[in-house]
């Protein structure tokens, strides 16, 4: 019996690009909305961002709203580049487009129109709402890119993206991700800030200037409002300078390194927290007092130093832990002042963390600062969504990725009436000071810059008034196919594959406070170890275990 064989002209053998290029798609390779959108070798962008684009504006209509693209590939290499996008409030993406984006980047040419179609009976009978009819004219696409030398050309893929629908579409040009998050919530809430670049600068440089003022150093203070800045030769580098045009030198001096090489090679805060070593043009005899490191796209904050008494080039981390901590101590501490002058109306705090969080950090906050921390699974729209629980919500990755998010209760209490005593008007400033959207490099410096001025602190004191990490490790593991890997516990014990949890299991009980984990990356092709124990050398030891473990396994 002869197999039914589809004619080319409706497989994706023929699909084809904005430029009319051809783009054929091997029929077993599925694209996938993964941890951050679409992420690949940038030759394969074209096609994505044009179908992403068109997805866009299929949801711009949907909701007769703005919707954001952000063209970038983040803290990967300046050949790859990666596409995502942003709903009307400034989040990620709704999780239920993150299915129909897939759907519709994955059909061929020929059934595109039927997979619109297929979309709308969905949309009709989940959220009674078509994209076709009724008003549209606030549907716009708003797009973004960091510097990637592949950025422009994409730029045209999503214009010819959103002209499909007719969607009106804005080119904001080179931006950091947050800078795009933050326009595309302006664009929908006006009362919020401009809905330009410039409108963002002026929007965070106002808050921060106000509460630089009412912010008094104690005596003593060790403060010191100069910073070194490892801009990863990204974005950061010209929208960071913009932005500190907006803010005096005397309030923040700001020395920038790594502006203009290769994107994020031996730089950036990735690399910083990964490989725990001072990113090129740092040097150990320097002993620079206070250093901090953007990634590729600037939505990721690290602070770093020389680490003393360790090998020539190792870094000494204040990550995305010890800012969270930071940030939880000092809004704790206004909210008490706060509670004690107006006890009606409770606001409740809390932190949300993943595996990732150094332990001692998520002692710190349980033990010290008397709060909780939730555990979640790893990527910023889990963490985002936990935090939305609290009415002030602190979450943070491990690398640097986190802020704040307040609630409407928050809003009515405290941002509607921030005059009446000077918690209030810290609370309030605080949080315009924050990008409440995404994890924001520039937004979430001066905020750390105000804590640590307020409490008087050098590096010194942070690192000695908080915890002190307990020794980490992370470890990547190429593999060639991760989906054999599944996890349960928020990621922190494998299901499968069968009899690998006992390995480790087994593995970590030979080390003294130890805790490892394994869990698939979202955004590679590897898997990653995570490690921690007493020592550095028995954290080496589990690691290089737990990764043989792997190495097993995939060659068995
Ligand atoms: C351990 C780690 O840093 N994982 C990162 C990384 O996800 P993976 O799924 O681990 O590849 O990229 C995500 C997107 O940038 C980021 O949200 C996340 O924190
Ligand atoms: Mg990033």
């Amino acid at each position: 019996m002869s197999e039914f064989v589809v004619p080319e002209q409706y497989t994706r053998a023929v699909n084809t690009t904005h430029t009319g290029e051809s783009f054929p798609i091997p029929d077993e390779e599925k694209f996938s909305y993964g941890t951050a959108g679409f992420r690949f070798r940038a030759e394969k962008l074209s096609f994505l961002v044009f179908r992403c684009a068109y997805v866009a504006s299929l949801r711009a209509r949907q909701l007769n709203s703005t919707i954001g693209v952000m063209i970038t590939a983040s803290h990967n290499p300046e050949e790859d580049n990666g596409v995502k996008l942003v709903d009307p409030s400034g989040d990620m993406l709704n999780v239920v487009w993150e299915i129909y984006a897939t759907d519709i980047v994955n059909a061929t040419d020929a059934n595109l129109a039927a997979a619109v179609r297929s979309l709308e009976r969905q949309m009709s009978q989940i959220e009674n709402s078509f994209i076709a009819t009724g008003n549209t004219h606030n549907a716009r696409v708003v797009c973004g890119m960091d510097i990637r030398t592949s950025g422009p050309h994409l730029m045209e893929a999503a214009r010819a993206g959103a002209a499909v629908f007719n969607v009106n579409f804005e080119n904001i040009g080179e931006v950091s991700t947050p800078i795009l998050h933050y326009i595309v919530k302006s664009y929908n809430f006006p009362q919020f800030a401009e809905p330009t670049v410039q409108g963002y600068y002026k929007a965070i440089s106002d808050a921060f200037k106000e509460l630089h003022e009412i912010t008094v150093e104690p005596e003593g203070s060790s403060y010191q409002p100069k910073l070194i800045v490892d801009c990863a030769n990204g974005v950061g580098a010209p929208r960071f300078r913009d932005l500190l045009q907006h803010i005096p030198k005397e309030l923040l001096e700001v020395e920038f390194r790594n502006e203009s090489g290769p994107l994020n090679h031996l730089c950036g805060a990735d690399f910083v927290k990964i490989a725990q070593k001072l990113p090129t043009s740092f040097k150990s005899e320097d002993q620079d007092p206070k250093c901090a490191t953007f990634d590729g796209d600037a939505d990721r904050l690290i602070y770093f130093r020389a680490k003393t008494g360790a090998e020539p080039g190792a870094a000494e981390l204040f990550d995305g832990d010890k800012i969270a901590c930071l940030y939880a101590m000092y809004i704790k501490e206004q909210l008490k002042a706060y509670h004690e002058t107006r006890p009606t109306y409770n606001i409740d705090m809390g932190i949300v963390q993943t595996a990732y969080a150094n332990g001692s950090s998520t002692r710190f906050i349980k033990d010290t600062l008397g709060l909780k921390s939730v555990i979640v699974k790893t990527g910023v729209k889990h963490l985002h969504e936990e935090a939305s629980e609290f009415d002030v919500g602190i979450y943070f990755e491990a690398n640097g990725h986190g802020t704040v998010v307040f609630s409407a209760h928050f809003d009515s209490i405290i941002r509607r009436h921030p005059h009446e005593n000077l918690a209030l008007r810290r609370l309030a400033l605080f949080s315009r000071v924050i990008n409440e959207t995404v994890g924001d490099a520039f937004a979430d410096l001066l905020a750390v810059e105000i804590i640590l001025r307020h409490y008087g602190w050098s590096m010194d004191d942070w690192a000695e008034k908080m915890y002190k990490d307990v020794p980490n490790v992370q470890i990547k593991v190429p593999v060639a196919d991760r989906s054999i890997f599944e996890t349960t516990n928020a990621e922190q014990t494998l299901v499968k594959p069968d009899g690998i949890q006992k390995m480790i299991d087994q593995d970590v009980a030979k080390f003294k406070n130890s805790r490892a984990f394994i869990r698939p990356s979202g955004t590679e092709n590897i898997v990653r170890v995570y490690a921690e124990a007493d020592t550095v050398e028995n954290t080496q030891a589990l690691g290089k275990s737990l990764e043989q473990v792997i190495r097993n396994l995939c060659i068995a």
